[in-house]
C-alpha cells in the first residue's frame, strides 16, 4: 500500500477540524467564473484538491476553492444592496457556460434554469465569450401535481407551473427579503432521490446510525444508497451467485421449462474443478499479458474530482483479435473446446472465486486509497455495502487499471470463446457439420457486440462504470462471472435444443439486430465524440443545454429523442439475440427480461446522479426531451 495512500487518509483526519466553512454550514458561493455569489450549503471538503464541495439551491453541486465561499453574515450587507433592482440589473458574467444571468434576487438567482443553445454556439464559447440569455426561474413549490417520478412526463402541467411562477416572479421578490425562511422551503437544497423528487433540507431525516456510520468512515464524500442499501447488499451477495449456478443447473436439464426450476442441486464436489479454476487463472492471466502490450493507443479519460485525467491502454481489439488467433491455434492442434460445454458449471464456479477474492483485495486496498479515490457511490461508511458497490473509483496497480481490465477483458472476450464453444458443442451432440442458422446468429450478433466495444473502447471512458461507479464485488462478478455465463445462455441454450429458422424469419432479425446496433453505436458515439470535444465542427448541427459544472448537455441528435437512446438500440439487439432460440422455453429470454430491468435500474440511477450534478439544466433537458429509452413508450 503505498505511502500516498496512508498519507491521504491521515491528513483528512487530523485537518478538518481547522478547514474554514463546516460540513453543513451555509455560506456564499462564487458562481464558476462569475462575480455573483449564491447561497450554498457545504458538504465536504477534499484535502487533495483543497475543494469544497457546495451545494447550490437548485440541487447543483459544485466544488470551490476555499476564496470562492464567504461567510453569509459578512455577506449581507453588500449583496442586500445588489438585490434591490432585481431583475433589472443585467451582470457579464463568465460562468462555466458563460452566461449572462438575470438576477433577479440574490436567492433567487440560484435556481438559475438554462437555456438551450445551438452547438456551434457553444464550440465558441470555447474559444471566446458569447452571451447567453439564461432565465431565472425559482423552482416550483412541492405540489401533487409537480412532484413525483411524473414531474417531467406531465411536460404541459409543468410549464404551466413555470409560466405562471415567471409571471409573479417581481411580487414574490418583494418577499423575499422579508421571509427568508420560506425561502428555504420554496428551493430545494439537497440532492433528490430521484429527479422529480423535490424534497426539502429539512423533509430528510438522517438517522443516527448512518451518522455514525459515516463519521467513522470519514465519508464526507457521498451519494445516496441504491440496490437496496445495506440489507440489499446482503441479498445480492447471496442472490447473485445463487443466481448463476442455477441458472447453469437449469440450462443443463432436458426440459429447462420453469416447471422444473429450480433444478434438483449436485453433490458440493460438482461444483469444484482444480483444473477448471487454473484455465480460468491463465485465462485471465494471457489476457493481463495482453492488457500491457504497449500496442494501441493511451487514451485519456474523463476529468476525475481531483481534476487528474487517468491514462488507459485501449488495445482491446489487438486482444481479441490476438485471443481468436490463439484459440484457433488450440483448435487446430487437437485442443477440444467443448470442454467448457461440459465443465461449464466448473468454470463458473472458479470464476466466482476468483471474483469474490478479487472483491476482498479490492475492499482492503481501498481502506488505504484516499478520500478523492473513493467513489462517491461506494463510501456509506457501512463495510458489506461499500464492499458489493465498489468503494475506491479507479484501483490501480501502477498503471494497471483493475476495473477497465476487468470490464473490457477476460470475461467479455471469453463470452465470445464460450459462445464458439457451444457452436462446436452444437456440432458435436446433433451431428451436425456445421453449427446451426440461429446458433450463428447468436454467435455472430454477440461476437459484433463484443467486437465493437472493444473497437470503440475509448467510449467506454464516458459510461457511468467507468465515471461513476467504485470497482467492488458488484462489477467484478459482473464482469467475471455474469458476462461470461449468463450472456452466454442462448448458444448454451441452443446446443440441446435446437430452433431451425424461416428465411424470412432469418432475414427480420437479422434487420432488428443491424437496426439496434446503428441506434446504440451511433447514439454513444455522439454522446462520446461530443464529451471528449465539445466544439468538434462535426457536431456543430448539434443543439444543446449549457450547465454550471461547464460541461453542456445534448438536447437534439439522437439524445434529443430519447434519454437513453443507447439503452433502445441495446434492447433491440437484446430481442435479435433471443428471437433465434423460438418460443418454446423463458430460459434463452431471461437475458432479455434481466436487461430490461438493468436498464430501467440504470437509467433511474443516472437520472439522480444527473440531476445532482446539473441542477436545474437536468430538469430543463427532461422537459425537452420527455421520453426516456422509448419514444412516446417510456
Ligand atoms: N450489455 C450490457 O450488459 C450492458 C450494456 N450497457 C451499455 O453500455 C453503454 C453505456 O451505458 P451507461 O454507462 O449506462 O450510460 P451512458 O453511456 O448513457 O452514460 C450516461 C452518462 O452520459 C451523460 N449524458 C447523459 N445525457 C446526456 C446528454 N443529453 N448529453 C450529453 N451527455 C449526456 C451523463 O454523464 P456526464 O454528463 O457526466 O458525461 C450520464 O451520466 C450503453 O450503450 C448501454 O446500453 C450498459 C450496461 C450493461
Ligand atoms: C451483476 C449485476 C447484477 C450486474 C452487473 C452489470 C455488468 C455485467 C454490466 C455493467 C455494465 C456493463 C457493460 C458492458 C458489459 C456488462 C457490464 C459490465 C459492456 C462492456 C458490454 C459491451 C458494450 O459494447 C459496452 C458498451 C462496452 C458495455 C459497457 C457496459
Amino acid at each position: 500500500m503505498s505511502q500516498k495512500r496512508r498519507a491521504g487518509t491521515y491528513l483528512w483526519t487530523v485537518m478538518m477540524p481547522s478547514l474554514k466553512y463546516q460540513k453543513g454550514e451555509t455560506v456564499m458561493g462564487r458562481w464558476p467564473g462569475s462575480s455573483l455569489y449564491y447561497e450554498v450549503k457545504v458538504l465536504g471538503f477534499d484535502l487533495k484538491s483543497q475543494l469544497y464541495t457546495v451545494i447550490y439551491k437548485d440541487g447543483t453541486e459544485l466544488e470551490l476553492r476555499e476564496q470562492d465561499l464567504k461567510s453569509t453574515s459578512g455577506f449581507q450587507a453588500r449583496s442586500r444592496s445588489r438585490s434591490r433592482s432585481p431583475g433589472r440589473r443585467r451582470s457579464r458574467s463568465r460562468s462555466p457556460g458563460r452566461t449572462t444571468r438575470r438576477s433577479s434576487s440574490r436567492t433567487a438567482a440560484a435556481v438559475a434554469a438554462a437555456a438551450i443553445t445551438d452547438n456551434a454556439a457553444s464550440s465558441r464559447r470555447e474559444t471566446r465569450l458569447r452571451d447567453v440569455e439564461v432565465t431565472l426561474s425559482p423552482l416550483p413549490t412541492k405540489t401533487p401535481e409537480n412532484n413525483g417520478n411524473n414531474r417531467h412526463e406531465k411536460n404541459e402541467d409543468k410549464l404551466k407551473v413555470e409560466n405562471n411562477t415567471a409571471n409573479k416572479i417581481n411580487e414574490s421578490e418583494k418577499k423575499v427579503e422579508a421571509e427568508p425562511e420560506k425561502i428555504q422551503g420554496r428551493y430545494n437544497l439537497r440532492r433528490r432521490k430521484d429527479d422529480g423528487d423535490a424534497k426539502s433540507d429539512e423533509a430528510k431525516v438522517e438517522h443516527p446510525e448512518e451518522k455514525e456510520a459515516k463519521k467513522a468512515a470519514g465519508a464526507t464524500f457521498a451519494t445516496p444508497l441504491d440496490f437496496g442499501g445495506k440489507i440489499g447488499a446482503y441479498f445480492w451477495l447471496l442472490f447473485l451467485p445463487a443466481w448463476v449456478l442455477f441458472l447453469v443447473l437449469h440450462v443443463n436439464q432436458e426440459d429447462p421449462s420453469l416447471a422444473t426450476f429450480p433444478p434438483p442441486l449436485p453433490p458440493l464436489d460438482v461444483f469444484w474443478d482444480a483444473q477448471a479454476l487454473s484455465f480460468i487463472i491463465l485465462w485471465i492471466l494471457f489476457q493481463a499479458l495482453l492488457y500491457v502490450t504497449p500496442v494501441g493507443k493511451l487514451s485519456e479519460g474523463m476529468p476525475l474530482r481531483s481534476g487528474e485525467r487517468l491514462k488507459y491502454r485501449t488495445n482491446g481489439f489487438f486482444a481479441i483479435v490476438v485471443s481468436a488467433v490463439a484459440v484457433a491455434a488450440a483448435v487446430h492442434y487437437g485442443v477440444d473446446l467443448t470442454y467448457i460445454y461440459s465443465h461449464f458449471l466448473q468454470l463458473a464456479t472458479g470464476s466466482f472465486l476468483i471474483s469474490f477474492v478479487l472483491s476482498i483485495f479490492l475492499y482492503v486496498y481501498s481502506r488505504y486509497a484516499a478520500p478523492e479515490q473513493l467513489a462517491l457511490g461506494g463510501n456509506s461508511g457501512n463495510v458489506v455495502y461499500d464492499f458489493f458497490k465498489g468503494h475506491e473509483l479507479n484501483p490501480r496497480i501502477k498503471n494497471f487499471d483493475l476495473k477497465f481490465f476487468c470490464e473490457m477483458r477476460p470475461g467479455l472476450i471469453g463470452w465470445c470463446l464460450i459462445n464458439f464453444a457451444m457452436a462446436l458443442a452444437e456440432m458435436k451432440k446433433q451431428g451436425l457439420d456445421a453449427p446451426s442458422n440461429s446458433m450463428i446468429l447468436v454467435n455472430l450478433f454477440q461476437l459484433l457486440y463484443v467486437v465493437d466495444g472493444l473497437w470503440n473502447e475509448e467510449a467506454i471512458l464516458t459510461t457511468m462504470d467507468l465515471m461513476h461507479d467504485g470497482f467492488g464485488f458488484m462489477l467484478a462478478f459482473g464482469d467475471l462471472v455474469w458476462v461470461p455465463f449468463t450472456y452466454t445462455m442462448q448458444a448454451y441454450y441452443l446446443v440441446s435444443h435446437p430452433s431451425p429458422l424461416s428465411v424470412p424469419a432469418l432475414t427480420a432479425i437479422v434487420i432488428l439486430k443491424l437496426v439496434g446496433f446503428y441506434i446504440f453505436r451511433k447514439s454513444n458515439s455522439e454522446k462520446n465524440a461530443f464529451r471528449r470535444n465539445p466544439s468538434d465542427p462535426k457536431l456543430s448541427y448539434l443543439k444543446t443545454i449549457p450547465t454550471a459544472t461547464g460541461k453542456s448537455l445534448l438536447v437534439s441528435g439522437w439524445w434529443g429523442m430519447v434519454r437513453h437512446p443507447n439503452y433502445l438500440g441495446d434492447l433491440l439487439m437484446a430481442l435479435a439475440w433471443s428471437l433465434p432460440c423460438g418460443f418454446s422455453h423463458l430460459l434463452p429470454w431471461y437475458y432479455m427480461i434481466y436487461f430490461i430491468i438493468l436498464l430501467v435500474h440504470r437509467d433511474s440511477r443516472d437520472m439522480v446522479e444527473c440531476r445532482r450534478k446539473y441542477g436545474l439544466a437536468w430538469d430543463e433537458y427532461c422537459r425537452t426531451v420527455r421520453y426516456r429509452i422509448i419514444p412516446h413508450v417510456y
